[in-house]
């Protein structure tokens, strides 16, 4: 399956092999980039001191990518950046790489070393944002550094977009290069930003490792709700205050979680893709899943990170109330952070959610929401999803599966929807629940091995989309 022959893609690529010295440098330089804490606290609030000091701090471990006269650097946004790598071929149709430089807060407790230190330990390099997404960003920018100094000129162009507020929606970063490239009226094949990884340890019985491309993300409601009540003396209180009322409600939506959707998306069809793999009888379970379908789903429910894969998940994020230990308090406020199942809209679940709640003394604030992103194509024409499966198989030969699935977060990517049909979400890094709960939590860090073969990866991955094959349709596994 996958791309047609190879007659018309370059002569030879070059190896990706890297020296001593090469490979040192380029954990130094994540190593640096962990160390400058840009960070995105609020909707408003960015370390825009550290933002600056990071575009700076590329300049400076990069010189070839910002000397060379066919990548064009431009600064957007204040603190976002936008490459453009001039093709030698203008019948190709560019594509892009995403990745964002702004991180979530990391307060030290709980940390085995300093969130911003860079230090490496025990052969990984810790801190925040050495999953989510320094690393790609740095990946990115080596591989090219990398390609450059090897005197590379590629055929087809492309971009690399890096935003720096993609932790607070990109509004400032990812929102202004997608106008920008619209207004100059670029058409994108495909892009790949963060997302998704090579999945390790997420289903029981499944030991080998299985790659997921995400192909769509959830949408994601922010709903404020409030309650208003008379304010009075605590001595004399009244049968319920704004607290308890507000409390009750934020209570029966957690308690009542949003309807199983197993069955009507995608995750059908990544269980199905991984089904020979599972040892007997978790193979033929997952094989009729017409049959067995109920028992998959409330199976996979029961783990909370899978369950994220079948609903919309309520979480309740924030609560404020309260002004002074004897007074009633005139005002209840929560705010619940929902991530919309792709077989979902918002609307639907608003109504789910005033249901749920059925208490009229409640009051709803949408603050921010959007509809879960459209299914990109991963069939044998979807040249990026081809591209991605390729390098997937030369890198990482011990995988494989290679599936389309969901993205359970949210990526800058969402703002290009109108460059191109074709967003894929994947890092080249292995996952498992412990990694996975380290991103925006605490401890989290990558080994200096997977960041080299992320390195690789993209300097692969960059010279397989020099390819000017439309991927062809195969009936016979290649
Ligand atoms: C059968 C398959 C089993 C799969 C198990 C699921 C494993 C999940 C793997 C990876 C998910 C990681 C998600 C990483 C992307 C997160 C990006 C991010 O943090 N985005 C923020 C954006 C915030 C924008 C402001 N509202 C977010 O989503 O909160
Ligand atoms: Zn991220
Ligand atoms: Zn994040």
């Amino acid at each position: 399956k996958g791309l047609g022959g190879q007659k018309h893609q370059r002569a030879s690529q070059i190896p990706s092999q890297f020296s001593q010295g090469e490979r040192v440098a380029m954990k130094e330089a994540l190593k640096g980039a962990i160390h400058i804490p840009t960070v995105s606290f609020g909707p408003k609030e960015l370390n825009t001191t550290a933002l600056a000091e990071f575009g700076e701090y590329i300049r400076s471990v990069f010189p070839t990518v910002f000397k060379t006269s066919f990548v064009q650097h431009e600064v957007i946004g204040e603190y976002s950046h936008l490459f453009t790598v001039q093709g030698s071929d203008p019948s190709l149709q560019p594509y892009m790489l995403l990745a964002h430089s702004d991180v979530v807060p990391a307060p030290d407790e709980g940390w085995e070393v300093p969130p911003f230190s860079g230090l490496e330990r025990d052969g990984f390099i810790h801190g925040r944002g050495t999953l989510d997404n320094k690393n790609s960003v740095m990946a990115i920018l080596q591989a090219l550094e990398l390609l450059l100094l090897r005197n590379y000129i590629p055929r087809r162009s492309f971009f690399i977009a890096l935003g720096h507020d993609e932790e607070i929606s990109g509004h400032n970063g990812a929102q202004k290069i997608a106008a920008l490239l619209q207004a100059r009226g670029v058409q994108l094949a495909f892009i790949v930003d963060e997302g998704n990884f090579i999945l390790d340890g997420f289903i029981p019985n499944l030991k080998k490792p299985f790659a997921i491309i995400a192909v769509t993300e959830k949408g994601a409601i922010n709903l404020m709700l409030q309650v208003n009540t008379t304010p009075g003396h605590s001595s004399a209180p009244p049968k319920e205050t704004s607290i308890g009322i507000l409390a009750a409600a934020v209570s029966r939506l957690e308690q009542t979680p949003m309807p199983n959707m197993f069955g009507s998306g995608l995750l059908k069809t990544t269980l199905q893709e991984l089904a020979h793999e599972f040892p007997f009888p978790t193979n033929i379970i997952l094989s009729n899943l017409w049959l067995f379908g109920p028992l998959v789903s409330r199976l996979i429910e029961r783990n909370y990170i899978t369950n994220a894969l079948v609903r919309t998940t309520t979480a309740l994020t924030m609560f404020n109330a309260g002004v002074k230990v004897n007074v009633i308090p005139p005002v209840a406020q929560a705010i619940i952070n929902f991530r919309v199942d792709p077989a979902q809209t918002v609307q639907e679940v608003l109504e789910l959610v005033k249901n749920i709640v059925a208490d009229n003394r409640v009051q709803f604030q949408v603050l921010s929401a959007f509809d879960p992103l459209p299914v990109s194509p991963s069939d044998h024409q979807a040249l990026g999803y081809q591209l991605l499966r390729q390098t997937i198989r030369s890198v990482f030969p011990e995988v494989n599966i290679v599936a389309p699935g969901v993205c359970i977060g949210n990526t800058d990517s969402r703002h290009y929807a109108n460059l191109t049909t074709g967003i894929y979400r994947f890092n080249p890094l292995y996952l498992n629940p412990q990694s996975f709960r380290s991103i925006h939590g605490i401890n989290e860090k990558i080994s200096v091995r997977a960041y080299e073969t992320q390195v690789k990866f993209i300097f692969e991955f960059v010279q397989n989309a020099d390819t000017d094959q439309e991927p062809v349709p195969h009936l016979h596994e290649l």
